[in-house]
């Protein structure tokens, strides 16, 4: 492994613009990436992880040139990829290869394996039908699969048969970078295991860079050697696998590790549930994104809450201001808080008597009366103020202003991944 990186993502953006009415105007902008930085070296694999919508296969097409980005900048082996056209372009596109979702989908059922494999030869310019077939075998070899494989169709295959071959025709070009949308997503449980320690011994062998795409914090853990954790379009925490592992310092990966199944329950510790969808990109929440989800919120600093309370006091006031509360579905007070799993008192009395009377305006139908007191007691500086990726005491950045509560001045490294 080298120190450079071969390949180097700066503030990478793509903003999809949404259009409405019968002009079409543009009426907004699809976030799908929004500020994205991180540095894959020779031979080194870096994980990109989060929910289904947060932007890691628009990244993942963006990077490569398959879009083009509306910001930021990407380098690839030194040169940025927007300067590259003719030779060099066609150049780059041989050594950066991707391998899309859904295996079963990534072949014409005309085409025999062998000739799908040798596709991307003909492509770039082999003209020689036999050298194409021997590069083809080669490679089919290199994945687990025999010569005479090369001549049966792809509905002759298993899911994690077909992998092998979606990777074999990445391959067949001797890229220098791979990028892996939801490698195994697809496939039985039975078989992802296997196609994961292929992909650990082919970047090995072939001192392949990896960029692995994957919503399974699991799957990371298998195959890279560091992860960016992505939310709405921005890599909330990044940093060494084992780091991310031993100690999150984002809840959303705290989030994302308690979602990996334990075998032994006693070992789960204090899972974090996560509640609710990804946000609308196209409408995303003001201040830090992950506040209307995240378990950890910070409360008010007039009131004390006992760790994790104030996350319901939190989800009360946003689907009060929201207009998604309806007051004629309670009786009393009571039923408000049991709804949203509000103690019966608050250990702060001060914070209880305002909470207690906008569950009363509320129980009485005035919604606005209890909107606005929960607003005015009860905002949080999540819901202000958007964190940036910034060093922790962990020694890898994270983007919550929990952890901006330390005294660390970010300096340059705040935007350079480390
Ligand atoms: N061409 C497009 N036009 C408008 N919005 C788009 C477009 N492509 C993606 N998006 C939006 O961008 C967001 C990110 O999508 P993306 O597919 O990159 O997420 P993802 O994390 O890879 O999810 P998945 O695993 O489901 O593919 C989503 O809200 C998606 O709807």
């Amino acid at each position: 492994m080298t120190d450079e990186p071969l390949l180097s993502v700066r503030d990478l953006e793509k903003h999809y613009p949404v259009r409405s009415g019968v002009l079409r105007r543009v009426s907004g902008h699809v976030k799908a990436v929004d500020g994205v930085s991180f540095d894959v070296r020779a031979g080194e694999a870096f994980g990109l992880v989060g929910e289904s919508g947060c932007g890691k296969s628009t990244t993942a097409s963006t990077l490569l040139g398959l879009e083009a980005p509306t910001g930021g900048e990407v380098r690839f082996d030194g040169r940025a990829v927007s300067s590259l056209d003719g030779g060099e372009l066609e150049r780059f596109r041989r050594r950066a290869q991707i391998v899309f979702q859904d295996p079963n989908s990534a072949f014409d059922p005309r085409m025999t394996v062998g000739e799908s494999v040798a596709e991307p030869l003909a492509i770039h310019g082999v003209r020689d039908a036999d050298r194409r077939r021997e590069v083809a075998v080669d490679v089919l070899e290199r994945v687990g699969l025999s010569e005479s494989d090369a001549d049966r169709y792809p509905r002759e295959f298993s899911g994690g048969q077909k992998q092998r071959i979606a990777l074999a025709r990445a391959l067949v070009l001797n890229p220098d970078l791979l990028v892996v949308d939801e490698p195994v997503s697809a496939l039985d449980v039975s078989v992802q295991a296997e196609i994961l320690s292929l992909l650990e011994d082919l970047r090995t062998e072939l001192d392949l860079a990896m960029v692995l795409i994957s919503h399974d914090l699991s799957v990371v853990r298998e195959v890279c050697d560091r992860v960016g954790v992505m939310y709405l379009g921005e890599l909330v925490e990044r940093g060494p696998v084992d780091g991310i592992f031993e100690d999150p310092q984002h809840p959303y990966t705290d989030a994302l590790l308690s979602a990996i199944p334990e075998p032994d329950p006693r070992a789960r510790g204090d899972a974090v549930e996560l509640t609710g969808d990804v946000p609308d990109p196209a409408n995303p929440p003001e201040g830090c994104s992950f506040h209307p989800r995240c378990p950890s919120v910070i409360p008010p600093d007039a009131f004390e809450f006992e760790d994790g309370r104030f996350r319901a006091v939190h989800d009360l006031r946003l689907a009060v201001a929201d207009g998604t509360v309806d007051p004629d579905e309670y009786d009393d007070a009571r039923a408000v808080r049991a709804e949203f799993g509000l103690a019966n008192e608050l250990s702060d009395p001060d914070a209880e008597r305002v909470l207690g009377e906008a569950c009363q305006s509320l129980v009485a139908g005035d919604v606005d009366a209890a909107a606005a007191r929960l607003a005015e007691a009860f905002e949080s500086v999540c819901e202000r103020e958007d964190p940036a990726l910034e060093p922790t005491e962990a020694g890898h950045p994270a983007a919550c202003l929990r952890r901006g509560e330390s005294e660390s001045d970010p300096g340059p490294e705040a935007t350079t991944p480390e």
